[in-house]
């Protein structure tokens, strides 16, 4: 099982006098907090910028548990890099901690940071980093030939992550034999080559094309299901963020302005900032009739015999079963108890852009006896 990664309240200043400058931010987020809000949340921020120091990350903090992938979602210059690198030790944080398996990354010596890097992390980037002489089992097994271990048994385990990675009978062969898709997965087998806990993916993706990409986010899953890694996945694209992530944070300027599930974001956008993203994201493909049920309810709303959905239905079955059924559709859990309700105007209305998704009164008969269904407060 892997272990949880912890950042605390991290910070990255670039610049003069960082640590003043981590003062000043605290300083300007408790004025926010007793109200003396300023419009514009980046105002600390801006006044640095405008004195040439950038606050680059600003109070991150956030848990990520064994076997979860975790996004960091956010447009260019947001700060998910530098995040990133303090969460592997290659940037020193300016204040805050980043916590792995119960140890304290940021107050490792050298040394013992090289260790934990090299054992208990593994990075895939965008550009997927391969040696052109070298063979893929050789790039594979690049990440044990820095720990040391022999080369019969990293042969062997390169072998083993490639063939989990699909590139069985593919080890022989040279860097550019191989398309970008197949490159990419060379990465990431080097990545779980190394049998490292934490898995940290910067844009990994992103340089592939749409189709190649949507495969390589369903191998993650698909692997994630045995490996239970902790992952945190970088991306600026938040159909990806919302395809892969357990929880998503959104960054802005160096803040995270939101951390939640998919369904959290598209239905509860912590600002209209978070919103506006949300505006392109296929709503049918992320929701789930648990997400959008009613909790109100009276509690005989499921004693026909109607069909049912439960919280994990997706929401384009959810459609049409509301189709099929002459009524709202009743959610139940494993145990057959009604969870919620699904009036058919609600599910219009989490399809649209509208914020205002609270339905009126379902006209539909329940049953043949005609009594209504819902009625919503
Ligand atoms: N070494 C550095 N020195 C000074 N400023 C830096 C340094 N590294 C990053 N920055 C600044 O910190 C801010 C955040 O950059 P960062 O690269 O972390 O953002 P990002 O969200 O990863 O962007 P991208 O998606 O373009 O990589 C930017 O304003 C950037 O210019």
């Amino acid at each position: 099982m892997s272990a949880r990664l912890e950042a605390e309240s991290l910070y990255k200043v670039f610049g003069r006098k960082p640590d003043q400058a981590v003062e000043r931010l605290r300083q300007g987020d408790v004025r926010k907090d007793q109200g003396d809000a300023r419009e514009d949340q980046g105002d600390v921020r801006e006044e640095l910028r405008a004195d040439g120091t950038t606050a680059a990350v600003i109070d991150a903090s956030f848990t990520v548990e064994p076997g979860e992938i975790f996004v960091v979602m956010g447009l260019s210059g947001s700060g998910k890099s530098t995040l990133l690198r303090m969460l592997n030790g290659l940037s020193e944080p300016t204040a805050g901690h980043v916590r792995f398996g119960g140890q304290d990354l940021t107050e490792l010596s050298d040394r013992e940071l090289r260790e934990v890097r090299s054992r208990k992390i593994s990075m895939v980037f965008q550009h997927f980093a391969l040696f052109p002489h070298r063979s893929v089992r050789d790039n594979a097994a690049y990440g044990l030939e820095v720990q040391g271990v022999p080369r019969a048994e990293r042969e062997r385990r390169a072998d083993e992550a490639l063939a989990l990675c699909g590139l069985a009978g593919w080890e022989k062969s040279w860097p550019d034999e191989l398309s970008g898709g197949m490159q990419q997965r060379v990465g990431l087998a080097r990545a779980l080559a190394t049998d490292a806990d934490l898995l940290l993916m910067d844009e990994s993706f992103s340089a592939l094309d749409p189709l190649i990409r949507r495969d390589m986010q369903d191998q993650l899953l698909d692997l994630q299901k045995t490996l239970k890694k902790t992952i945190v996945f970088i991306t600026h694209d938040l159909n990806e963020a919302m395809r892969l992530g357990d929880r998503i944070a959104v960054m802005r300027d160096g803040r995270i302005v939101q951390i939640g599930t998919a369904q959290d974001i598209l239905i509860r956008p912590a600002n209209d900032y978070v919103a506006s993203f949300t505006k392109d994201v296929d709503r049918s493909r992320v929701l789930t009739a648990g997400a959008v049920m009613e909790t109100d309810v009276r509690g005989d709303e499921a004693d026909c015999d109607c069909e049912t959905a439960t919280p994990d239905t997706p929401f384009s079955e959810l459609c049409a079963i509301s189709a099929r059924v002459p009524h709202a559709v009743a959610v139940v859990d494993g145990d057959r108890r009604l969870v919620g309700v699904v009036p058919a105007q609600r599910l219009i209305g989490f399809l649209g852009d509208d914020e205002d998704v609270v339905p009126g009164v379902c006209e539909s008969p329940r049953d043949k006896g005609g009594k209504k269904v819902i009625s919503r407060a």
